[in-house]
Formats: structure tokens, sequence, C-alpha cells
């Protein structure tokens, strides 16, 4: 039998799962639902990425030891995927006992080759990526304090004795790697980034911390924990039995599909093939990168705080209408905005309207007419063949599509034989040839409609495995989808009793819906808890009005200006604050302005700052704080 084996990353359980992990897990469950309605024999993986330092800094914040955070939100991942429908065929937890046994065994093996060498790491880390970073690759905020380059949050300073592996070994094999397999990473402008970076050659890479202790210790000096993306990447062979299930193993890897955001793309398509070469196992045969669920064009994610609750849609339109939505307007591969409007713009038109209102009128007259049962077709004129015919083309395009995961395409390709359908109802009048008595060819018609149907059904069932089924029950037809497509035409049964009951799917108006919008899931990560302080904390912060004297842009700097300004009992003071994109310096000029009198003197581009002013800032808007009636400069601010 074929067979195919699909991963999704696993999720870092530091906070709720929200519509952008839902997103990946859906798409991994079209893919495999889409595998087995074609026959092959699927293993669909997901689960939960559970150590490290992301992990340990939301437990110690809510109070809880690291494992019980881990059990409480690994089960709520698990009990989502169950509410979605998901049909993963296992579950990983990295806590799991048989993946730490299987995470040590395989670091042994890197031991045993020699590709493990004792180090001192000194560099950048960001804690919400568990990423590192070196000095040339680092960014820099307004205020010049290193950032991620990758998720733009504050870094930290790491330098620590590590154990490294030999990352730099594997930059020739790889090239030779991805020149041989063109496909290897996909889509195409995410392959050629990787190639960028293995063409600058890769730097060896820390895999252990010492730090902390929340990981899994390294096999030969157990004061090291391995790095949680190493240990997270080891997912996908140790559960399917890897080191200890031959059989099992052999039968699964290499991978078919490792489906992945984009923000983890050099993690799958650099280090872990470089891993599994270090131990002399082949890779998998494909990644695939996929674009960002965005609302206003930021990533939804959990420690943004623009979390949306996937079980909230799932509750107001359902399970099918969301998987639709989202494999048909976020075009697959590329960033999408997520909109409740253009959901429910999708559910009207596309699923009430085309679809779902076709087979409602289909069987009111299949009801009216004949007893409630499905008609017998008699002889077939030309458009009768044309329905087949285009049906044909359907079936080869969509299976072209479904196989380079171009889920959206075959969306396309699938409403497009729809108003094929529609079009050839309409066309035929049967409401004419009711009237007429003329039964026969208005039962072919009816029947060559219910069966067009059918097999849309069929096709969809990856997509929309709900409204599938029910599509069957309602033609009275035993449920098999892999009978209807293997059948050229002709495979409902004649005689059978439909059900016509409300349409498929309800039209909702636009005006009247109350936006589910965005819930704010809990946060669990440093920087985004609010913390409370006592108000001799407070106090220490010496807050004064001052008024701008003189403003300059900094030369060589989009983003400084240079401002002289007066504090009164506490003379002139220079300040350097990155507000250019906002304000000209004549906008500035006269203001009165709040100032931190008391912050420690730092350099921005060569010039001293002596102080800080405030501005409230949200996305791309940005304003300065000033006074609201006039008052002296000097004044403090409690
Ligand atoms: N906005 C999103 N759009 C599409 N996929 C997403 C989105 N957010 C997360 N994912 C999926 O989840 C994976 C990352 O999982 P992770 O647990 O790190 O979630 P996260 O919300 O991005 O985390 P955090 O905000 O805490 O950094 C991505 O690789 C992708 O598969
Ligand atoms: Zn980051």
């Amino acid at each position: 039998m074929k067979k195919f084996y699909i991963t999704t990353p696993i999720y870092y359980v530091n906070s709720e799962p929200h519509i952008g992990s839902a997103y990946t897990t859906i798409i991994g469950d079209i893919i495999a639902r889409y595998k087995r309605l074609m026959g092959y024999e699927v293993f669909y993986l997901t689960g939960t990425d559970e150590h490290g330092q992301k992990i340990m800094q939301a437990a110690k914040k809510q109070g809880k030891t690291p494992q019980q955070l881990c059990d409480e939100l690994s089960k709520k991942f698990e009990q989502l995927w169950k509410d979605l429908k998901i049909t993963n065929d296992y579950f990983i937890r990295t806590t799991d006992e048989e993946h730490i046994k299987t995470v040590q065994f395989f670091v042994s093996k890197m031991l045993e080759n020699e590709d493990i060498y004792k180090g001192k790491y000194k560099g950048w880390y960001c804690v919400p990526c568990e990423t590192y970073w070196s000095e040339d690759e680092i960014e820099k905020d307004e205020n010049n304090n290193p950032v991620c380059p990758s998720c733009h949050r504050p870094l930290n300073f790491v330098e620590e004795e590590n154990y490294f592996f030999r990352l730099s070994k594997y930059t020739e094999p790889l090239l030779k790697h991805f020149k041989e397999n063109p496909d290897f990473v996909e889509p195409e402008f995410r392959k050629n980034e990787m190639l960028k970076i293995l063409e600058e050659g890769l730097k060896d890479l820390s895999i252990t911390r010492t730090t902390f202790d929340w990981g899994i210790p390294m096999p030969n000096d157990p004061k090291h924990v391995i790095y949680v993306w190493v240990d997270a990447l080891i997912n996908y062979i140790s559960a399917i039995g890897y080191g200890k299930d031959e059989e099992t193993f052999k039968k699964w890897w290499p991978a078919d599909l490792h489906l992945i955001g984009k923000e983890i793309n050099r993690f799958h398509s650099l280090i872990w093939p470089a891993m599994l070469m270090s131990v002399g196992l082949p890779l998998p045969k494909k990644i695939f990168a996929h674009g960002w669920l965005t609302v206003n064009g930021q990533k939804i994610s959990k420690s943004l705080g623009n979390a949306i609750d996937p079980r909230e849609f799932v509750k107001k339109y359902g399970n099918d209408v969301i998987r639709y939505y989202l494999a048909r307007d976020i075009v697959f591969g590329k960033d999408g905005d997520f909109s409740e409007e253009n959901l429910v713009n999708r559910l009207n038109s596309d699923l009430a309207n085309d679809y779902g209102n076709l087979l409602h009128r289909t069987l009111a007259m299949v009801v009216k007419n004949f007893d409630s049962k499905i008609p017998t077709p008699s002889s077939l004129n030309e458009s009768d063949k044309e329905l087949i015919e285009k049906f044909k083309n359907l079936k080869k395009e969509y299976t072209e599509y479904m196989e380079s995961y171009k889920l959206t395409n075959a969306l396309e390709s699938i409403w497009s034989y729809i108003r094929d359908v529609n079009k050839y109802f309409d066309e035929n009048k049967p409401w004419v040839l009711a009237k007429e008595g003329n039964k026969e060819r208005l039962g072919t018609i009816l029947y060559n409609t219910l069966e067009a149907f059918i097999k849309i059904a069929s096709l969809l069932l990856p997509f929309m495995p709900d409204s599938s089924k029910e599509v069957f029950r309602r033609l009275g037809q035993e449920f098999n989808p892999e009978f209807v497509l293997n059948t050229e035409w002709n495979s409902l049964k004649s005689g059978a009793n439909v059900i016509h009951e409300k349409p498929l799917f309800q039209k909702i108006d636009i005006k009247n819906i109350q936006k589910v919008g965005e819930k704010k899931l809990k946060q669990e990560m440093p920087e985004n808890t609010i913390e409370l302080i006592s108000i001799e904390d407070f106090k220490k912060v010496d807050l004064r009005v001052a008024k701008v004297v003189e403003a300059e842009k900094v030369k060589k700097s989009e983003k400084l200006l240079r401002l002289i300004v007066d504090l009164g009992e506490l003379g002139k003071r220079q300040i350097v604050a990155g507000i250019s994109k906002f304000y000209t310096p004549e906008q500035l000029i006269g203001k009165k302005i709040i100032v931190v009198a008391n912050l420690k003197p730092a350099k921005l581009m060569g010039i001293e700052s002596q102080g800080m002013l405030l501005a409230a800032k949200i996305n791309d808007n940005l304003t300065v704080l000033t006074v609201d009636k006039d008052i002296d400069v000097g004044a403090k601010i409690s």
C-alpha cells in the first residue's frame, strides 16, 4: 500500500492554542484526509514542544512547575484537535519518557560520529524563538537595544560553555542535496532564502545549555541540557519508533511532508537535515513552509496578544466553514489577513449560494416529482455529456493541484465546476419539463445534477468532512467517496430515498453579526505580562516637564532626532529619540514634553542621550506625551 507520513510543528505549550496553530493543523488534516481518500495509508503526527527556557519562564510566572504547565496546556492542544475533528494518528509530547530516551540515543550517535565538541558560546539568544543569533544577525530597536531579527523581541546575552554541533561541515552536503532535489523545500522563494544562507556557509551550532535545567540531559555530561530545538526536531522520528521499533520506523521514515510556518524554516530545512546526515538517516522528502495568518498585517501570535480563539469561530460558524475559509481565502503558502467579514462572504456566496442551494433546489424537485426517490437516468444528450466530460477534467486538475499542495487552486477548480453544474441545471429548465410532464428527461437532469453533486462532495471531503458526509446521507447513499470517485458516472443508486431538510449552509447577514473578533488568550510570555510594582518602585523614576528648545535630525539615521530640552532648575539636556518617522524637528520645537530626568546617559549613534522622552506607541502610530495645561518647565510628575 502507498504510504504517506505528514507532520505539523510541535507547538510550544507556553500558552493556549490559537487560530494560527490551528491553521497548520487544519491544513495538515486536509492533506492527510486527501491522501487517505486517494488510497494511501497515512500517518499524521502533531504534538507539543515542552522543554526550554520559554516554558520554564511561563511556568514560573504562573507559580507552577514546568511539568504542571505542560500537562495542562498539552491537554488543551489535544482537546482542541479533537474538537476540530483533526485526524492525527498520534500526539507526541517531548516530555514523554520514550522521546527523552530517543533524543539521548540520537545525540549519542552524533557524539560517536564526532560531530559534537565542547566550546564557548558568546552571543545573543531569543527566548521566545529559542534561537541563537550572532552579532551580525541581530537588529536594533529605536532605543538601540538588540532585538531578534525574526520576532523583533528583546534578546538576552549568553556566555556559556556549551557543546557544539559541527553544522558547518554539512554546508556542502546540504547544497548538494538542494541541487539534486529541487523540490526539497517549497514554496520556491522560501527555498531560495535557504540557499542564500547555505551559500554564505553554516556556522557550528551550540546545542546545550547549562544555566537552567528544564530539558533533556546530555548523555555524556548531564550538567548540560540539550538545546530545545534539537530535542524538538527529533520528535519526527521518535514518534515512529526510531531506536526502538525498527520495523515501524522503516515503514514511515523518511517523512513525506513536514508542514511548518515560515519562521521555523531554517530549523527544518537546514539544521534538521544536517542532524539526520550526521547519524546517517535519509532526509524528509519535502518541507513546506506556509505563510502567516495576520490581523492588520501583523502575525497572529500568542505573545503579540492578538490571538484569536478558533473554538469561538467553530461554535458560531461550524467546523467546515472555518476549514473552507482558511484553505480558500488564505492563498496557501502566502500570508493572509484573517477576517470575519471575508469568512461570512465566503459562507454566503460560495457555500450557501453556489453549493448548498444547488442541492436544495434539486432535492426539492426530486421530492415533488419522484416521490423523494432518486430517479433513473435515460439516454444522454450533448449537455449531459459535456457535464460528464467537465468532471473528468476537474478530477484531473484537482489531483494535480492537491498533489502539489495548491489547495486554494483545487478549491477554485471545484467551484468553477459547481458553477457549471448550476448552469447545466438552469439551462435545462427542469421546472418546464416538470410542467410538461416530461419525466424521462426531467429524471435524467436531476440524476446527473445529483451525480455531479455527490462527486463534488467526495472531492470536498478533505476540506469539509462534515457536510460531505451529510450529502451522502441526504442522497440516501452509503458513505463511500472512494467508490463515487472511482466510478466514471452513474455511481448513485437510483430509487434511494432522499432527505430534503434545511439547506446545507445557512446565509448570515453580515450587518447583523456580532463579531467574534479578537479574543485575548491568556498571556504567559514574561514581556507581555503585567508585572505589579510598588509605589516606591515608581517613585524611583524622576519624571519632569521639559520644553524642546532645539531639534534636528541625526545624520545617517532614519529614526533618530537630537533634541535640546530645558528642564528648568535641572538645566538643559541633550536627548536622542527614535521618533524621526513621526515628527519633523520643527513640529517639536517649543513643545512641552515629559522626560525621564534620572536615566543613566547612553550613547546612540555616537551621540550622548541624557534622558528619555515619553511617547505612546501602538502598531505604526506614535505620539509624544505633552501636558494638558501650561505649567513651568521642571515641574515634577507624580
Ligand atoms: N499567525 C500564524 N499563522 C500561521 N501559522 C501560525 C501562526 N502562528 C503560529 N503558527 C503555527 O504555529 C507554529 C509556531 O508555533 P508556536 O507555538 O511557536 O506559536 P506562536 O503563537 O507563533 O508562538 P509565540 O507567539 O509564543 O512565539 C508556526 O510554525 C505555525 O505552524
Ligand atoms: Zn525571536
